[in-house]
């Protein structure tokens, strides 16, 4: 434990501070997040939304260690990880601490690991004896709606949405404390998608934090209890999904918003977006 006391157990799991991450050679850097700053709590969905380019992704990555920051502090389950190498990430995974699930789930799964064995590997890591790690395979199979004559079978031999939902497996059946899932849903058609989205939803009921990244406002708004709008690299909002829906204060989420057609508020017509895009070019 990096802290020096003893966490709550409603501390949060994931506290981003301040984070400013830029690209390119130091002349020519380009921000991609500046002073971007949120917290999750312990078994809640936060949704992160925003256009392309936005720097959802850079989030994700920034959090993961994956991209190194600028400036900030990202806090894990109470671990300053900015620094953090390699093996100290392995070891957060291994502790079952954070675990991410990507849009593309041929780069979560190792395509040479059958399905059982990309579901009972992260299990053995942890020490759970074989048997009982099979077992938990098959139920998480089961609660992503997966058959189990699907165990056998390689990543390539499964279908799209077959393979984001062993993706989905995987990185949860460790039961960790908080999952980053970056645009899991945007490769997926539409039943699929709702699919995937509610086992997220049942998913939570194992305590687990979910960190939602779409592009699509829509999709994730039913599944979150907030939601974040990154807009060109600043969060420019962040409320309970409820909220950020029926009153969106940004000028760019009240454009989110209206060029949603699922969602209940009226959508802004044309005419009302055109504004709203000059009112944020201004
Ligand atoms: N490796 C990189 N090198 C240089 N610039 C990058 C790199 N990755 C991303 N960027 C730039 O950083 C900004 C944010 O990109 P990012 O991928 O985080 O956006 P995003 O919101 O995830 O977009 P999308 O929805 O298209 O995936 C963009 O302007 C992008 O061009």
């Amino acid at each position: 434990m990096v802290t020096g006391d003893r966490r709550r157990e409603t501390d949060p799991v994931l506290e981003v501070t301040g984070l400013d991450v830029h690209y390119g050679p130091r002349r020519r850097s380009r921000p991609a997040l500046k002073g971007v700053s949120l917290t999750v709590a312990p078994g809640e969905t936060v949704g992160v939304i925003g256009e392309t380019g936005s720097g959802k992704t850079t989030l994700a990555r920034a959090v993961l260690g994956l991209v190194p920051a600028a400036a900030g502090s990202v806090r894990i389950a109470g671990e300053d990880v900015r620094g953090y190498g390699r093996r100290q990430w392995r070891g957060l995974r291994r502790r079952g601490v954070v675990q991410y699930v990507f849009q593309d789930p041929l780069r979560s799964l190792d395509p040479d690991l059958t399905v059982a064995d990309s579901l009972t590997e992260p299990l053995l890591v942890q020490g759970v004896p074989r048997t009982e790690a099979a077992r938990r395979a098959r139920a998480f199979l089961d609660r992503v709606r997966l058959p189990a004559d699907l165990l056998d079978r390689l990543p390539g031999e499964l279908s799209g949405g077959q393979r984001q939902r062993v993706a989905v497996a995987r990185a949860l059946v460790t039961e960790p404390r908080l999952v980053i899932l970056d645009e899991p849903v945007s490769a997926l058609d539409s039943a699929n998608r709702v699919q995937v989205l509610e086992i997220l939803k049942e998913l939570r009921a194992t305590g687990v934090a979910l960190v939602l990244i779409s592009h699509d406002l829509g999709s994730v708004v039913g599944t979150s209890d907030r939601i974040a709008v990154l807009y060109r690299g600043e969060l420019v909002e962040v409320g309970p999904a409820r909220d950020v829906v029926n009153h969106p204060r940004h000028a760019y989420t009240r454009l989110l918003v209206g060029s949603a057609p699922t969602l209940r508020a009226a959508p802004t017509d044309r005419a009302g977006r055109a504004a709203l895009r000059a009112l944020l070019n201004a």
